[in-house]
């Protein structure tokens, strides 16, 4: 079936639909890396886009159970350039179209997406639409010209209830669900934490209340600045217990402490992303899925050092808290997909809660 990529600046993309048929609007992104389309489909920091996968052949290996990151996957809507029927891999279990149709989500291929990738990057990121080819383009780029933007992205992707999984006798961890990646609980698991997992709006007496011996703020979808109850908790919570921040969790600790988020004119979203590591110069290969950025400048005046850069770009990656209670970082440690170079940030969260605050300094 004739289906169309069209785009709000007026660009219009022509291909062949799967998945689901149903005509769908999102912010329009592109994910670099070359594998990993079924853990990136299903990451929930994707609610309300659609991704464009730059690697030219998407589902070749087949869809599994066991590496999806959401039960229900957030995404609106995938472009490929090309999709492969006939999945080959000991572990699949349906294809990727399949998947799509399940979830109802519409897939398009045949699109020239290194020609719409270089698009969002000379323009920026916009909002685009998947429909049927003969609709009138014109009618269509009006209607998503006059779209709301969306809003409570996190609150649509977040736990409704909070729920504990047994440890290994570990620390006990409160994992702040503002859209977390499974991989993110993997990770505390193989630690051996217990793992309480709370709502985003929960309180921050609520989450003292535990009596937690770390706080994981999660990653998550949208504006960290739309989120604002959030970023006072956040606030209630810095010098009371340990705290490990990803991505939004990232930007969350940071607004927290008085510093300011922007958009970026296209993101980071990929799984060969250089960050550098500012005290040592080591470079780690960083799996990245973002929009919005820490001001640099924003940071001086706040009680948090910069950890780290983004080698591409210069722009911040990660923060300290300068009594080193609190760290937190612009990409992913859990991967998943992507490389496992940062894996260890996992292991400094549990040294940093071995640790009594005031030994922290001394130590570093
Ligand atoms: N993966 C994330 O947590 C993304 C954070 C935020 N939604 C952004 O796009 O910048």
């Amino acid at each position: 079936m004739v289906r169309k990529v069209i785009l709000e600046d007026g660009y219009v993309f022509t291909g062949t639909g799967f998945g689901s048929d149903k005509e769908q609007s999102g912010e329009i992104v592109f994910n670099t890396g070359m594998t990993g389309y079924q853990e990136i489909m299903s990451d929930p920091s994707y609610a309300g886009q659609i991704i464009t996968f730059t690697y030219p052949l998407i589902g070749n290996y087949g869809v599994n159970r066991s590496d999806f990151e959401t039960l229900v996957p957030a995404v609106k809507g995938v472009v490929v350039k090309s999709r492969s029927p006939y999945p080959n891999h000991w572990k699949s279990e349906e294809s990727f179209d399949e998947l799509l149709t399940r979830f109802d989500i519409p897939g398009i291929e045949g699109i020239d997406t290194r020609e719409l990738t270089k698009r969002i990057r000379e323009k920026g990121t916009v909002r685009a639409i998947i429909c049927n080819g003969e609709v009138n383009e014109e009618d269509v780029i009006n209607r998503l010209k006059s779209e709301a933007p969306l809003t409570n992205q996190v609150e649509s992707v977040s736990t409704k209830n909070t729920y504990t999984v047994p440890g290994g006798g570990g620390p006990k961890v409160v994992l702040i669900d503002y859209g977390a990646k499974q991989n993110i609980m993997r990770e505390l698991l193989k630690r051996g934490c217990e793992v309480k997992v709370v709502p985003f709006n929960v309180s921050a007496e609520d989450v003292l209340a535990e009596n937690p011996d770390g706080v994981m703020l999660s990653n998550g979808p949208g504006d960290p600045r739309d989120v604002k109850e959030s970023v006072e908790t956040v606030k209630a919570l810095v010098g009371k217990t340990k705290i490990f921040g990803i991505c939004l969790g990232h930007q969350l600790l940071c607004l927290a402490l008085g510093a300011e988020a922007e958009k970026m004119k296209f993101g980071h979203r990929g799984s060969n992303h250089p960050v550098k590591h500012i005290p040592t110069g080591k470079v780690t290969m960083t799996a990245q899925n973002h929009g919005f950025a820490i001001k640099r400048e924003s940071l001086e005046n706040t009680s948090l050092i910069v950890t780290h850069v983004a080698v591409n770009d210069g722009s911040v990656e990660g923060v300290e808290l300068k009594d080193q209670s609190a760290f937190s970082v612009q990409y992913h440690p859990e991967a998943a997909p992507g490389p496992m170079d940062a894996n260890d940030l996992f292991d400094q969260f549990m040294n940093r809660i071995l640790q009594p605050a005031g030994e922290m300094t001394k130590n570093a």
